[in-house]
Order: C-alpha cells, then sequence, then structure tokens
C-alpha cells in the first residue's frame, strides 16, 4: 500500500516576544486513497498543521514526506514546482482569481507548470465535464454562487491530478445545500479517482463523510475515530468526542443526518 503522506514527529513553535509551541510531536500517515478529516478546538494547531504540510510554513522540528519526498528540504524553485505538481489546494474562500473567467481560472495552476496549451484545453473541459461545472467555463467569478465557486476552486486543484488534496474548511462559507454538493463531490473524486483528501473542519456532518477523524488538542493528536458501517452512527461518534473535547467549534448542526 502507498503512503502518500508521513507526518513525524512534527513541531513548530512561532517565535515571538513569548515563544508559542503550536504543535507538539503530530505522527501520522495517509495512504493513498483516503479521505481524512482534522478537528479540534479552536487554537488547537489545525491551521498551522495544515500549513506546514502545505509548505507555506516550515516546521521547526520533525518532517513532512509526500510521496517520500521532503518538501521542507528543497531549494526555493524546486519547491514551487514540487507544490504545483504533487498538492492541490481547496480553501474555504475559494481563493479563485476575480480577474479571470473560470476557465482561466482552472487552467492556470497547468499553464504555470508548462503543460501544452492544447493539452490545458483538453483536461480543463474534461474536468469541468466530469464536476458537472461546464456551463460555468466562461463565466466570471463574480457571475457564479458559493457552492459553484467551490466546485470551480474543486476542479482547479484536481486538474492536474495533484498526490494530496490539501482542504481548509472547504464548506466554512456554505450553506447547507452547497455544503452536502460540495461534500458529495469531493466523495465521488476520493472514490472514483483514489484521491487522496485531508480536510480541515469544524462541522461534525461534514467530517463524518470522511473515512477517519484526527482529533487536535493543544498541539497534539488527542484521539482519533474510524468510520464504521452506518455514516449516522460515526456522526454521533464524531459530536461525542467535540463535545468531550469542549472548546469552539464554530456551528454543530446535531439536525443535520
Ligand atoms: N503566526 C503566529 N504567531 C504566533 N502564534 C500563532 C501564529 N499563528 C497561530 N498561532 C497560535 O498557534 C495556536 C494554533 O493556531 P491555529 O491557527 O493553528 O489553530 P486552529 O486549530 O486552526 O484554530 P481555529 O479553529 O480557530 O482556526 C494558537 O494558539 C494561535 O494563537
Amino acid at each position: 500500500m502507498t503512503i502518500v503522506l508521513s507526518v513525524n514527529q512534527l513541531q513548530k513553535v512561532y517565535e515571538g516576544k513569548v515563544p508559542y509551541q503550536a504543535l507538539k510531536d503530530i505522527n501520522f500517515k495517509l495512504k493513498k486513497g483516503e479521505f481524512v478529516a482534522i478537528m479540534g478546538p479552536s487554537g488547537s494547531g489545525k491551521s498551522t498543521l495544515l500549513q506546514v504540510i502545505s509548505t507555506i510554513d516550515s516546521p521547526t522540528g520533525g518532517s513532512v514526506l509526500i510521496d517520500g519526498k521532503n518538501p521542507h528540504q528543497m531549494v526555493k524553485e524546486e519547491l514551487a514546482s514540487f507544490r504545483r505538481r504533487e498538492l492541490g489546494f481547496i480553501f474555504q474562500d475559494f481563493n479563485l482569481i476575480h480577474t479571470l473567467t473560470v476557465e482561466e481560472n482552472i487552467m492556470l495552476p497547468l499553464s504555470l507548470e508548462g503543460v501544452p496549451a492544447n493539452e490545458i484545453t483538453k483536461r480543463t473541459r474534461e474536468v469541468a465535464r466530469y464536476l458537472g461545472i461546464e456551463a460555468l467555463l466562461p463565466k466570471r467569478t463574480f457571475e457564479i454562487s458559493g457552492g459553484q465557486a467551490q466546485r470551480v476552486a474543486i476542479a482547479r486543484a484536481v486538474a492536474h491530478q495533484p498526490s494530496l488534496i490539501l482542504a481548509d474548511e472547504p464548506t466554512g462559507n456554505l450553506d447547507s445545500k452547497a455544503t452536502k454538493d460540495v461534500m458529495n463531490l469531493l466523495k465521488t473524486l476520493n472514490k472514483e479517482m483514489d484521491s487522496t483528501i485531508l480536510m480541515v473542519t469544524h462541522d461534525a456532518y461534514v467530517a463524518s463523510m470522511c473515512h477517519r477523524v484526527l482529533f487536535i488538542k493543544d498541539g497534539r493528536i488527542y484521539q482519533e475515530i474510524v468510520a464504521g458501517d452506518h455514516e449516522s452512527e460515526f456522526y454521533q461518534r464524531i459530536l461525542d468526542m467535540l463535545t468531550f473535547l469542549g472548546g469552539d467549534h464554530g456551528d454543530v448542526n446535531a439536525n443535520r443526518l
């Protein structure tokens, strides 16, 4: 079995007047095709962890291996190319470029990576068809809804077939209908394309659509819960753990399933 992501004794200290250790000895692995959520109280280190894995920030101890390679040891140009090829990013606020059309947004990472123009058009059309957003391609980003924008962001994140998709609160700005649509899309991608996805979420319903949930508390992995046969039972176990951990978890809606 292929290990796509290996996080080993990861530590992160934010320097400052008073140094703060946001991550203390984090260890976990993701196998190819796994869909894993990270949850935990506000300030527990979730964003820091995602930022270090995505190489936006660097660790102060330990290592991150993506497909067996350590991006934090790469020089600048090598790292930029590694990120464009191996990683796909999905953000809470979609991060689309407003001066470009939907189609140009999806094309951008492919053209940055030097993929030939005819191949870019072909792949963009294919991924748009697959994700059901073909009709949106000529539109500007302000002409589409939040749910549609997140579909476009997902298309952009997967068009180059990255090894690992990192999603930071992908449904944080969506209503419950759009949340359901986006999660069904991610689930389909995960199942049909064997995509490996690591996602931070505050939403127990969203997490219950994953294979596993890692709970972080005070910069450490506190607990792991693995899905069983029934999504509703998994959802309840996630809610119980969130209640046990306490703190601010955002919108926990017990009536969602
Ligand atoms: N740039 C920084 N400098 C200093 N401390 C930081 C910095 N970024 C985050 N922290 C601290 O590190 C801890 C972890 O923050 P992080 O943003 O990773 O938490 P989180 O679990 O993502 O929280 P939330 O759910 O509220 O987004 C917090 O105590 C935070 O104040």
